[in-house]
């Protein structure tokens, strides 16, 4: 069981009932596994079958056909209270009772599986703690009192009542302020690492997608898997034409941010510029360009041991986005979908 992906998907489909015809399943066919303690984040057009996957997991929605396995385990022999025991589950808007107080909603799970008092109000100072609300000045207050990213917080507080190894996340900041979201996503990336919890995050937002994810599932209609990779294989190969139309605008700023500085990268000379910090090799793309922005010439780079190996000059990041890009094997290779950086503008 411990080598068991964490969430399992066996040729799962999805018809409703309302559907038209046979063949629009929401989901058709979709085999997929999380692993133990990593993020995986489905992103996808409008209507492709991102929420529809995600509720079957912790069985808001019945599959048609196929099985869901959570730690090796068919989720439908799970009784539900305990299942949801095991998967928190966060969607935007949150979904707070209104007319309860920001602890006793965070108390909502304990209180179903019958934890005392006493657990229960510890649990909560601590989560309400963990996701930045400190308990004195917020556990009393009633969900209007709170801004919209402070109600984000409690969501997930909520969800992670019960210590659960898995965490469903429905858009969770979509309803947040972009400022607001991104400190949420670092806040959120900074829990997940302290937790260890695996976590299945469903986003329209390829941003998101390729900040918070190890792993990027992009979907089409049917949840077919276009293309399942690590955020920057994913925008550095696309594997298909939809790939590469979902991360096309804005590619090569994301893989400034993605991007990492390596040796080869760099001008033989050892030619020391000034007014920059130091680089070192791995640094992000994105760093080395501002720095070099801010200096008067190509920087020295060092290695891991701080021995000078070579300068960056914008060259250098124009043949790391070149490098980064390149197609490395056959399975790359398809039909140009990734275009040579050098053709991208952002
Ligand atoms: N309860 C339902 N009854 C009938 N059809 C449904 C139901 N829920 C979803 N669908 C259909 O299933 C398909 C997938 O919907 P789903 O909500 O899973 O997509 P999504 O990728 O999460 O979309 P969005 O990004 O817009 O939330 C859509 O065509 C949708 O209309």
């Amino acid at each position: 069981m411990a080598d068991d992906p964490a969430i399992a998907f066996e040729h799962v489909s999805k018809s409703y009932a309302s559907g038209r015809g046979g063949s629009g399943a929401a989901v058709d066919d979709l085999s997929l596994a999380v692993q133990p303690h990593e993020v995986l984040v489905l992103v996808g057009p409008s209507g492709c079958g991102k929420t529809t996957t995600l509720r079957m997991a912790n069985r808001l929605v019945e599959p048609t056909s196929g099985r869901i396995l959570l730690q090796g385990e068919d989720v439908t022999t799970v009784d539900p209270v305990g299942l949801r025991r095991r998967m928190g589950y966060v969607i935007q808007n949150v979904g707070l009772f209104p007319h309860r107080t920001v602890a006793q909603n965070v108390a909502t799970v304990p209180g179903l599986v019958g934890w005392d008092r006493k657990r229960t109000a510890a649990r909560v100072d601590e989560l309400l703690d963990l996701v930045g609300l400190p308990p004195d000045r917020y556990a009393r207050r009633f969900p209007h009192e709170l801004s919209g990213g402070e109600r984000q917080r409690v969501g997930v507080a909520r969800a992670l009542a019960t210590d659960p190894p898995v965490l469903l996340m429905d858009e969770p900041f979509g309803a947040v302020d972009p400022v607001g979201r991104r400190r949420l996503q670092t806040e959120f990336a900074r829990i997940q690492r302290t937790l260890g919890i695996t976590v299945m995050l469903v986003t329209h937002d390829i941003d998101e997608a390729v900040r918070m994810a190890d792993r990027v599932a992009v979907l089409s209609p049917g949840a077919h898997i276009e293309q399942l990779a690590s955020p920057l294989d994913i925008v550095a190969r696309p594997a298909t034409p939809a790939v590469a139309d979902l991360v096309g605008r804005g590619r090569t700023a994301r893989l400034l941010a993605l991007g990492r500085l390596e040796r080869a990268d760099l001008d033989p000379g050892v030619q020391a510029g000034t007014g920059g910090p130091p680089l070192t090799v791995g640094a992000e793309l994105g760093d080395v360009l501002s720095a070099l922005v801010g200096a008067d010439g190509p920087l020295p780079v060092q290695d891991e041991q701080g021995r000078v190996v070579g300068s960056a000059t914008p060259a250098s990041v124009v043949r790391a986005l070149d490098r980064l890009t390149e197609p490395d094997d056959e399975t790359h290779a398809t039909d140009g979908a990734a275009a040579p950086v050098g053709t991208l503008r952002t």
